[in-house]
């Protein structure tokens, strides 16, 4: 039995940090570990030009903790007002390293995303032309189409589209959660990949409604059936490089998240890796996690590997039941449980 391993440090490909008062706590977790992160864009308002990620870098780099490197990586969400010129201006600034496709109401503060992909076309058009990956929020918004259905939708409506016109554009399909996902990305071709976050892997829809509701394990794209989670665990264990660590880390304060209508997502940041490398242990794949977790992003983004190492041991520990966020609080996954491993 393992007990210990060394990695690279590994890099978060998806995380929110939020803004403001909450970038203290947010900030705090996201650097403990991980070297860089793909910050999403989606704050009211969102980060729409490469002024707009500049400032909000700003905001997040004064907000690290003493004496810490962590690296923001920026991101532009794409709006039906996302023009070319945009586009280029961000990238040869260097402002923004990708830019976000969030479908309009699909998801947390959507409400100015796209509300048709041709709307983005030219924009699609300067990325592939540049090199700026598009990254992906996955789901269709029709009322009419079931929420358990609209990755695969998604999928099949538009994405497939989308990777056939621009046969340059590299794509990252976020937080993939379905076996229809998992196929799609390896079969498409090496400028496609996607990201697993620890909670598609640690669980199914059972988790979150089976002998009572529970909101925090609400998020989007929605857990889904178990042999949906059995197919993203087999994608890490393939050990395929299309596929690597992004936690989708989403903190939303405990009053927001126990409500009537609560809102989606799930804070893992605080535990991330730990949690990453129980499933990995779990499955008796721990020789597949520095692949996943620090060696595939920054291979797929053509950014050069971080160079110094982490140390993960067997060794348990208890979640807090709550954290500190700004001046409210929140409940992380795993709260009050026990975690398997922790960073040396
Ligand atoms: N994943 C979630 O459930 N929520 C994310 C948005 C997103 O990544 O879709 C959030 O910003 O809260
Ligand atoms: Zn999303
Ligand atoms: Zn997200």
């Amino acid at each position: 039995m393992t007990d210990r391993i060394t990695l690279i440090r590994p890099d978060d490909w998806h995380i929110h940090l939020r803004d403001n008062d909450v970038l203290p706590d947010t900030v705090a977790d996201a650097s403990r570990v991980f070297a860089r992160a793909i910050v999403m864009p989606n704050l009211v308002p969102p980060v729409r030009d490469g002024q707009q990620a500049d400032a909000y870098k700003a905001r997040i780099l004064s907000a690290r903790p003493a004496g810490s490197n962590f690296t923001p990586l920026m991101v532009l969400y794409l709006t039906d007002q996302t023009s070319p010129q945009i586009i280029r201006e961000a990238w040869a600034a260097g402002q923004a390293v990708a830019a976000k496709l969030y479908p309009a109401g699909a998801t947390t503060n959507s409400q100015s995303g796209v509300t048709a992909l041709e709307n983005i076309y030219p924009a699609l058009e300067a990325m592939a032309e540049v090199g700026m990956p598009l990254l992906v929020h996955g789901e269709v918004t029709h009322a009419d189409v079931d929420i358990f259905d609209r990755e695969k939708a998604f999928i099949d409506q538009q994405l497939v589209g989308v990777v056939e016109r621009y046969p340059t554009l590299k794509v990252v399909f976020e937080h993939i959660t379905t076996a229809d996902a998992v196929d799609f990305v390896q079969s498409a071709s090496g400028r496609v990949a996607a990201t697993i976050t620890a909670h598609h892997l640690q669980y199914n829809r059972n988790h979150m409604l089976a002998g009572g509701i529970r909101p925090h394990f609400f998020c989007l794209p929605i857990l889904k059936r178990q042999r949906h989670q059995q197919a993203l665990c087999d994608a890490v264990a393939s050990g395929s490089s299309k596929f690597f660590l992004g936690t989708d880390s989403a903190p939303h304060a405990r009053h927001a998240k126990e409500a009537a209508c609560g809102c989606a997502g799930c804070y893992t940041a605080f535990a991330a890796i730990e949690m990453y490398a129980e499933t990995f242990d779990h499955l008796g794949i721990l020789d597949k996690l520095e692949g996943f977790a620090s060696l595939h992003g920054p291979d797929f983004y053509g950014m050069p590997r971080n160079t110094d190492r982490i140390t993960l041991v067997r060794d348990s520990w208890t979640a807090p039941e709550t954290l500190p966020l700004g001046d409210q609080v929140i409940v992380p996954l795993r709260a009050g449980e026990t975690l398997q491993w922790r960073v040396a």
